[in-house]
């Protein structure tokens, strides 16, 4: 404080060239602004100038300045520094390559002249666990978005536990049309369209999301995820097709640090198969690119395998960056939590300490009006999806085999008591139904029960619940389609047979057939 009562100010020299890295605490929110003429970038995106940019707490990441510049920082974090090891000349050179093509593609698409460029770059990140992958994406899209040419390119998100603008647990695609701000932790690829109040995802092309429901692809899950990823080709295919711009702009695609397993999804019938997941991607996405974040093993590993050599995927290698922040697993949670409390509860509104700053203030989308009301069991279908979730094969009668689908849907029936606790804070996507899905008429809801006094419940028998859990009345692929939305079931009634849901706006759920996976959340803001 100086003498006179006001705040000092606190300013932070940068060298050209160097990066100002910062890692915010619970505690710890900050805004700032640039007081130099020439431009500083956070993730490729230029901060406004003379404009205070907020950032939130739990927020980790840098400045990046070309040339010599002074920022000016409401409060300095317990945890910040500067350097001049960066990444970004690196980067900066893969996007001239990435927008060389780009352009080639443009003109071959419109003006119809020839070119041994015919469609923007498709380039895939790939990298073990906090290696600065989502943060290279990131990058790329803003460094592509910033050019003015009205590139409109495609961000697939194939990272399911820090998704790219939806909620943990799922893939998707984003178009954005302007650089990615970075003010906090949710949404690293952009908001998605739930930030303004609507149930409906797909009512906005901008973000287009399948639901794994689990944090990353395993042996387990491996199945579905590729039918996923099969579905997120198909509409990048199908845009394309329709939009030459999508075309030549191209796509950047994030990816689950499960990829670097070789052996994740590989099947008994071909157990010498390696990177099955990423061939599978590469295939279903028609990549031309992989980037290698640091690893020197994946990178030759990759290089080598004949199903991309054969595919004439370039595969290169990038360093990785010196202020990556390796996340533990509390901090990965607590991401998550918040991802999830974002896509009900819209942007984090301003600090105090922020919002009452003199001078001009980057502007925020508003906050939502998370809507929270009891549907009955009967009217909501909560389904599973893939083998996980099938009777063990030990159930099955002696000598007989399973010949399920992977990817075959089962009904979660409430009314066994451990499935209504298994329930409890679970995250539902709301999938779409058509009139062809149903396999049979619906079922009419039945009576409605007398609660009985407590301890005085009839035990549900086993068999009766197994057959229960077999009734789906729908065909197997609504469990793969795009989603519309995701509810949280807060609360269950089972007495009056209800549950509590909060859903992200008011208003009727755009469809009564949700999937469950293993995502569950608690606010706990
Ligand atoms: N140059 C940098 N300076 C400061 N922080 C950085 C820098 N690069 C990345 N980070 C931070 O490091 C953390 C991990 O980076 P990022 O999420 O990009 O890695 P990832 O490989 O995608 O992680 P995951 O394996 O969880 O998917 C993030 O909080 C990111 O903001």
């Amino acid at each position: 404080m100086a003498e006179d009562g006001r705040k000092e100010q606190i300013i932070v020299d940068l060298e050209a060239g160097s990066e100002w890295r910062f890692e915010l605490e619970a505690d710890e929110n900050i805004a700032l602004r640039i007081l130099s003429p020439d431009p500083v970038f956070i993730n490729s995106e230029e901060l406004p100038p003379a404009t205070w940019y907020p950032i939130h707490r739990y927020t980790k990441g840098s400045l990046y300045a070309p040339t010599a510049a002074r920022l000016e920082v409401t409060s300095l974090p317990a945890s910040q520094y500067t350097s001049t090891s960066t990444i970004q000349p690196q980067l900066l050179n893969l996007h001239l390559a990435l927008e060389r093509n780009r352009i080639l593609a443009k003109r071959y698409l419109f003006n119809k002249g020839s070119s041994e460029v015919v469609r923007g770059p498709r380039v895939m990140v790939v990298g073990p666990p906090s290696s600065g992958k989502t943060t290279v994406v990131k990058n790329l899209v803003n460094l592509a978005l910033s050019t003015g040419m009205g590139w409109t390119i495609g961000v697939a998100g194939l990272d399911p536990s820090s998704p790219s603008n939806l909620i943990p647990g799922t893939v998707s695609i984003a178009t954005p049309s302007h650089p990615i701000p970075t003010h906090h932790l949710a949404h690293p690829f952009g908001s998605p369209p739930t930030s303004i109040p609507s149930n409906m995802l797909s009512a906005d092309v901008a973000t287009v999301g399948w639901w794994l429901g689990g944090l990353e692809p395993t042996n387990k899950n491996a199945e579905v995820w590729k039918v996923l990823i099969e579905n997120m080709g198909s509409e990048w295919k199908n845009k394309c097709e329709k939009d030459k711009m999508a075309l030549a702009s191209g796509l950047i695609v994030d990816t689950s640090s499960a990829f670097t397993n070789p052996l994740l999804g590989t099947k008994k019938d071909d157990p010498k198969a390696r990177y099955s997941l990423v061939d599978q991607a590469v295939d279903a996405l028609d990549i031309d690119t992989i980037l290698v974040i640091g690893h020197e093993k994946l990178h030759i590993d990759l290089s080598r395998l004949p199903s991309l050599q054969s595919r004439a995927v370039n595969v290169i290698r990038i360093p990785k960056s010196g202020g990556v922040v390796d996340l533990d697993d509390a901090q990965k949670e607590l991401v998550q939590s918040f991802q999830i409390r974002t896509y009900f509860y819209g942007e984090p509104i301003l600090p105090k300490e922020i919002s009452g700053l003199m001078g001009k203030m980057v502007g925020f989308d508003g906050s939502l009006n998370p809507y929270s009301f009891q549907i009955g069991w009967d009217t909501l279908v909560v389904l599973r999806v893939g083998e996980e979730n099938s009777a063990p094969s030990s159930a099955l009668p002696l000598g007989s085999s399973r010949t399920l689908s992977p990817t075959r849907l089962t009904r979660v029936d409430p009314s066994g008591p451990a499935h209504v606790v298994r329930l409890l804070n679970t995250v539902l996507a709301i999938v779409d139904i058509k009139p062809e899905d149903r396999l049979k008429p619906e079922k009419a809801p039945k009576e409605e029960v007398k609660a009985e006094p407590e301890g005085e419940a009839e035990p549900v028998k086993e068999e009766e619940e197994e057959e229960d859990m077999e009734e789906v009345p729908f065909r197997e692929e609504i469990g793969k389609r795009e989603v519309l939305g995701f509810i949280v079931i807060t609360a269950i009634d089972a007495q009056k047979k209800k549950y509590t849901v909060l859903s992200p706006s008011p208003g009727k759920l755009p469809s009564t057939v949700a999937i469950a996976g293993f995502v569950e959340w608690v606010d706990s803001a």
